[in-house]
């Protein structure tokens, strides 16, 4: 008979001392390896949902931007849009690799008709100082395995969506305000392909575009197509599918802020009332100067219509994407069959600039207003001409209102 133990002693007291060592160091294991488990599970998770990313971003300019439906919180939003998020930061690494490529290609003497020499100042975040944007820091940072990966996903495609017009109608604020979309990459440059180099191929074209993913739409601009006899049947051979978008403007604005730009660059030239007419007594227009001629648009649509139906164009108003940007860039984006993303919590009225800007441009975290080569003060016409010139471009803008079925206003 065992002896008996003390007042409460467990019954199992009786057990021997090693074995009682034993089942508690079996205890201590199982939690020891539960706890690793666990601890495991968790970091599997965060690097899976934030790992490459928040080591890429340092932090990321996402944060709080509830617009995009990225990284607007905690790990839930990051569960949640694990795809969305790793897409965004994929853009940011190629817009800086683009970055690079387009400083390498920088045109050695721009001509002096259209925004090339400007598209770099208007470009947000190229100028990258010792810091770097966000994302040209967080590329610094990256592992170069993961790096490496990352620059070489997507591939360049021929643009699906070309703003083809019409100069000084707005076409760079629009391309602008486009590229905030995830889903559009666009070439910051005019590449002026289908006027002034097609002889260069369409390889050559296509090596100027950026690199997409799947779903994304490459898009360029150059507003001089609208006027180039050629330039619908050469887009309509590399796809008959491209859709087109035309931003107009009162073509006497128009007029007037194409003279102010060669002005500025020759300010020696004649007077614009001077130019505008063939006989002045007469009251004959001079249609044979661009300034002018671009803006008879019913004339040049007549020729892409012969090439493409009206249901690929859009045609934006220069007017109402300054007085409602979001409203224009709405359309622009059901034309182009893109989810409405830009919205008017993206603009700002910017006072000193007389403009809306952009409260983040694409790549940075920063207000961007364009450039001040966009926006300038027109000089003063002679108020008879400015009613000649309404007078001259009535009938045409009618036609063009029917043409496109829209009424742009300009005619009171
Ligand atoms: N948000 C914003 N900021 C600045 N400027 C804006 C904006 N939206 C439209 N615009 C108008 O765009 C006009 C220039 O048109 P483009 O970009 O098509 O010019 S260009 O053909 O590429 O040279 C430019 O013409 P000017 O005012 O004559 O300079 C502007 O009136």
């Amino acid at each position: 008979m065992a002896p008996p133990g003390p007042a409460g002693a467990h019954p199992n007291s009786a057990e021997p001392l090693s074995r009682r060592i034993f089942r508690k160091f079996l205890l201590m294991l199982c939690s020891l390896l539960t706890s690793l488990y666990v601890f495991y599970c968790l970091v599997e998770r965060g690097q899976t949902l934030s790992g490459p990313i928040v080591g890429l971003s340092g932090g990321g300019e996402e944060a709080g931007d509830p617009d995009r439906g990225v990284l607007a919180g905690g790990p839930r939003e990051l569960a949640v849009w694990p795809a969305a998020t790793h897409r965004k930061r994929l853009l940011q690494l190629q817009q800086r690799r683009r970055r690079r490529q387009q400083q390498q290609r920088r045109p050695a003497a721009p001509r002096d008709d259209s925004d090339q020499t400007v598209w770099e100042e208007e470009t947000p975040g190229l100028v990258v100082g010792p810091g770097g944007s966000g994302a040209g820091s967080s590329v610094a940072e990256a592992p170069p395995g993961t790096l490496a990966l990352l620059l070489d996903e997507g591939s360049k495609q021929l643009p699906q969506a070309i703003i083809i017009g019409v100069k000084k109608g707005g076409t760079r604020a629009l391309l602008e305000f486009l590229r905030v979309h995830p889903d559009v990459r666009a070439v910051g440059a005019e590449p002026h392909f289908f006027d002034r180099s097609y002889d260069k191929g369409l390889a050559w074209y296509r090596e100027l575009m950026p690199r997409t993913l799947d779903g994304q739409i490459t898009m360029e601009k150059t507003p001089s197509y609208f006027v180039t006899r050629e330039a619908p049947a050469r887009i309509s051979a590399m796809s008959k599918d491209t859709k087109l978008i035309v931003v107009v403007r009162d073509p006497v604005t128009r007029a007037i802020s194409d003279y102010t730009q060669t002005l500025s660059k020759r300010p020696d030239i004649p007077s614009f009332e001077s130019l505008t007419f063939r006989n002045r007594s007469a009251g004959l227009i001079d249609t044979s100067w661009s300034a002018i001629q671009i803006g008879i648009y019913a004339k040049h649509l007549e020729h892409w219509l012969r090439h493409f139906p009206l249901g690929q164009m859009l045609f934006v108003s220069g007017e109402r994407l300054i007085r409602d940007p979001a409203g224009e860039l709405g359309r622009v984006q059901d034309f182009l069959g893109l989810k409405r993303i830009i919205t008017d919590k993206h603009f700002y009225f910017n006072k000193t600039k007389g403009f809306p800007c952009l409260k983040k441009a694409e790549g940075s975290s920063k207000p961007h207003c364009l450039g001040k080569t966009k926006g300038r003060t027109h000089p003063d016409i002679d108020p008879g001409v400015v009613q000649r010139l309404r007078d001259f471009y009535r009938p045409f803008n009618l036609k063009f209102y029917q043409m496109t079925g829209q009424d742009f206003g300009w005619d009171g």
